[in-house]
């Protein structure tokens, strides 16, 4: 179906430690989370706080398991701090990316976010932009996006559960809002089912803006649970509302057929946040890596 030569396939360190919750994998060493994702078969991975920092050393490591860096996270407070703060911590992770020789970076705007506090019901409570916020937002993102490609990478905005861009409506805005040439989409599956807005709808409007994807599944039963019992972000996550593409609610194979006949060139990332102790994490990047296999042909 896909093109091998169009497609790399990564998987993301969460499922092995989580960063925002540091009790789930917190005893698993780095070593072993990067051997298990090649062992599992992937090529490529993002970025987790046991990563090393130098990058040198973490060249060498990841060479040595034929793995790549796809991306890294970036929290941006464009919403709630002064620009030139968020800007200069952008300058300092684009510069490490490009070294790491990564081609896209992950923004997810972090002012108003609730997505990291473990007491906050995720639905009741989800941040809404103003009319005022909404621009300031799109005008920064379009300089960080200029600033993204003066070393030849481009932005790709995360939208997230718990933050002011979830929904598609939000997503709507926020592409209407930026500048087609400077602010691109991460696609994440997982957001968007959980959101409960339709994953396919984003796909088809913006697949030429789409320039990286995270393949992140939902159990259902899970996720209703904490939309009507009003749990936050983290406890979800800690409940397992989220896990590997092949083993949750949502049928990857019509989102793999649409971006198989697009142009979209780039990474398939799996990225499944769980507890490591309840969902043994070289099992699941093998259920993953099949699941890959069989549907998308790849
Ligand atoms: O891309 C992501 C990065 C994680 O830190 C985040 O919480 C997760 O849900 C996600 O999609
Ligand atoms: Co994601």
């Amino acid at each position: 179906m896909f093109r091998k030569e169009d497609i790399q396939l990564g998987i993301a360190p969460i499922g092995w430690t989580n960063d925002d919750m540091p009790e789930l994998g917190g005893d698993i060493p780095f070593e072993q989370c990067i051997s298990e994702m090649a062992l599992a078969g992937f090529t490529g991975t993002e970025i987790g706080n046991k990563y090393p920092r130098n990058i040198d050393e973490l060249k060498q490591a990841l060479q040595l398991r034929g793995l790549q860096i796809a991306s890294a996270w970036f929290s941006a407070y464009l919403t709630t701090k002064p620009y030139e703060e968020t800007e200069a911590a952008f300058i300092q992770h684009r510069d490490f990316l490009h070294a790491m020789g990564a081609e896209v970076i992950v923004v997810s705007e972090q002012g108003k976010s609730i997505q990291g506090e473990m007491d906050t019901p995720l639905f009741e409570k989800k941040p809404k932009f103003s009319d005022q916020e909404w621009q300031t937002l799109a005008q920064g993102l379009n300089r960080l996006g200029e600033l993204a490609q003066q070393k030849g990478l481009n932005l790709v905005y995360h939208h997230h559960m718990g933050t002011g861009v979830q929904t598609a409506d939000e997503i709507d805005q926020l592409m209407n809002l930026t500048d087609e040439n400077l602010v691109y989409l991460l696609f994440d599956t997982g957001h968007l089912y959980f959101s409960g807005d339709d994953p396919l709808y984003i796909l088809k409007k913006y697949l030429d803006r789409i320039k990286h994807v995270h393949l992140k599944d939902v159990r259902a039963d899970i996720a209703k649970q904490v939309r009507n019992g009003q749990q936050s972000f983290l406890q979800a996550v800690k409940q397992g509302v989220f896990t590997v593409p092949g083993d949750g609610a949502y049928d990857f194979l019509p989102a793999f057929e649409i971006l198989a006949k697009s142009s979209y060139k780039g990474w398939l990332l799996v990225e499944a946040e769980q507890d490591p102790i309840k969902a043994n994490p070289l099992q699941y990047a093998l259920i993953a890596r099949n699941y890959i296999r069989d549907k998308a042909g790849i």
